[in-house]
């Protein structure tokens, strides 16, 4: 079987995917009398046909193998991990195509965008995800099978 190794999650590197969730100080603001700061816009959840919507996921480490993809053609996907412990996201241009796979701190979060084709939720640690999507997840995701199934090599 072919081997996957994952690169540090950047915004630059992820461009093509998605975009990275994290507290960037180029837009934080400061509210609330000082007492809090928010980092504003991170992420425009892009959805169609139905409301944007978010959920916990309740994540477990699985086998470190690609051998699916799947994409969501009228929404995108944002993760981020309340654990603080690192997860990854592994995306391609199409099935078949080269596989990209970025490692994500436990302070990242990362929204895959609409259509685009990636691996399921794949965590390091057990952990939740705030995860934010289109409602109705099952009339929204098309699945392929790869031929050549990777194993990424931490
Ligand atoms: N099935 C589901 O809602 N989650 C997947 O889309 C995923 O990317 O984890
Ligand atoms: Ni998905």
């Amino acid at each position: 079987m072919r081997t996957l190794v994952p690169t540090p999650l950047t915004a630059e590197g992820f461009a093509p995917f998605g975009s990275v969730i994290e507290a960037d100080p180029a837009s934080a603001v400061g509210i609330n009398a000082g007492f809090t700061t928010r980092f504003h816009g991170l992420a425009e959840i892009d959805v169609e046909g139905a409301a944007p919507i978010l959920s916990i996921f309740r994540g477990r480490p699985r086998p470190l193998v690609i051998d699916m993809l799947e994409r969501h053609p009228q929404g995108s996907q944002a993760f981020f991990p309340l654990g603080g412990h690192p997860w990854l996201v592994v995306c391609a241009e199409a099935p078949g195509e080269a596989l990209h796979a970025f490692l994500c701190r436990g302070d990242q979060g990362a929204q895959i965008g609409r259509g685009i084709w990636h691996f399921p939720l794949l965590t390091l640690a057990s952990q939740d995800f705030l995860v934010a999507d289109r409602a109705a997840p099952e009339a929204n995701v098309e699945i392929a099978a790869l031929s050549d199934p990777a194993e990424l090599v931490i």
